[in-house]
């Protein structure tokens, strides 16, 4: 934000995005699972291999629920129309993701998705923005899932005139958050950046360091796709549809090679993760996971 000027915060809670539509296919549903991961162990892995392949044809191939955070992804570019916010592109970060998933994704569909801003926050040394994006089903207008993601805007604070910083929130506080070891292997980001997100600071090594990074960095929600999938697998034996809600806070970068680990612990219908990377012993994700009910496989 610019040189002192207040934000003006009706102008920008109230700002009407276009509706976007966004059309996948069968092809793109086993791109993503292969970029967080899917198979990489082992091809014939039953519990994963419904993500990329299905001897009845390609249109029963399962989807993952992280799948439906591409949806969303377009909007994180819009974010320069909002007036009277500020910033530089090169260092935003993404800082949060909460999806709620209200029927499985379909193996190919067109999407039709309307977004609105959620929240706004003054960090002083940053600005938080917060955007919801609700997509249906374009044909039966059936709603799938709600996107909901925090981008941590580095550089853009100190935008509030009076003592108290604005913090506005127009979503419940609990859905923010509460907060196996697998070897990544280090072109996990040029890989899963072809289901849509080519933000250079995920591939080009000047554009992540002028961001502050040695190196290009993972995306995040890509960390985000690897531990959802890890617990489907360990939590929900490998049912997909188990899952209701998804939500993560990112609280550091990962560089692609180095070894995530996702703990998990499962309080009634909640699980409770945290990743780390292991190289490190740094926390860089942390959140939950609400599902409809205890997989028979615990
Ligand atoms: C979107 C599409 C583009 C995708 C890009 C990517 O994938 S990029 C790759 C994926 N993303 C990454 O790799 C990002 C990884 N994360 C990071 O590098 C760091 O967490 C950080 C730079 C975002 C903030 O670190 P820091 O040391 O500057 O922060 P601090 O601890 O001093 O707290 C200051 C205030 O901010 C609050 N707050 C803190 N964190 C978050 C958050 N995540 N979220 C929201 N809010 C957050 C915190 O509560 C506090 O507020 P309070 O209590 O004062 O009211």
């Amino acid at each position: 934000m610019e040189g002192g000027s207040e934000v003006n915060l009706e102008l920008i809670t109230s700002h009407k995005f276009a509706e976007t539509t966004f059309t996948y296919n069968e092809r793109d549903v086993a791109v993503y699972a292969l970029g967080v991961g899917a198979c990489a162990r082992d091809a014939v892995d039953k519990d994963e291999l419904k993500y990329v392949y299905h001897q009845d044809g390609q249109q029963f191939i399962q989807v993952l629920p992280t799948f439906a955070s591409l949806l969303a992804l377009g909007y994180s570019s819009h974010l320069a129309d909002l007036p009277g916010l500020f910033y530089d592109p090169r260092l935003l970060l993404h800082g949060q993701q909460y999806i709620e998933i209200y029927r499985p994704l379909p193996s190919s569909c067109c999407i039709r998705s309307t977004a609105s801003i959620v929240g706004l926050h003054d960090k002083g040394k940053a600005a938080v923005v917060d955007y919801e994006v609700v997509s249906y089903e374009k044909e039966s207008g059936k709603p799938l899932c709600m996107n909901r993601m925090s981008v941590y805007l580095r550089g853009a604070g100190g935008f509030s005139k009076s003592s108290q910083p604005i913090s506005y929130t127009k979503y419940p506080a609990n859905q923010i958050l509460a907060p196996k070891v697998l070897n990544r292997q280090p072109f996990t980001a040029l890989l899963y950046r072809l289901s849509g997100d080519y933000n250079p600071l995920h591939s080009d090594p000047t554009i992540a360091e002028v961001a502050g990074f040695s190196r290009p960095i993972l995306h995040g929600l890509c960390t985000l796709g690897f531990a959802i999938r890890a617990i489907i697998k360990c939590i929900c034996g490998g049912d997909p549809n188990l899952i209701k809600a998804i939500s993560g806070r990112f609280l550091l970068h990962f560089y692609p090679g180095e070894t995530l680990i996702t703990e998990m612990w499962l309080e009634g219908l909640r699980v409770l993760y945290k990743v780390k990377v292991k190289e490190r012993n740094r926390t860089v994700l942390s959140g939950f996971v609400d599902i409809s009910r205890l997989s028979s496989a615990l």
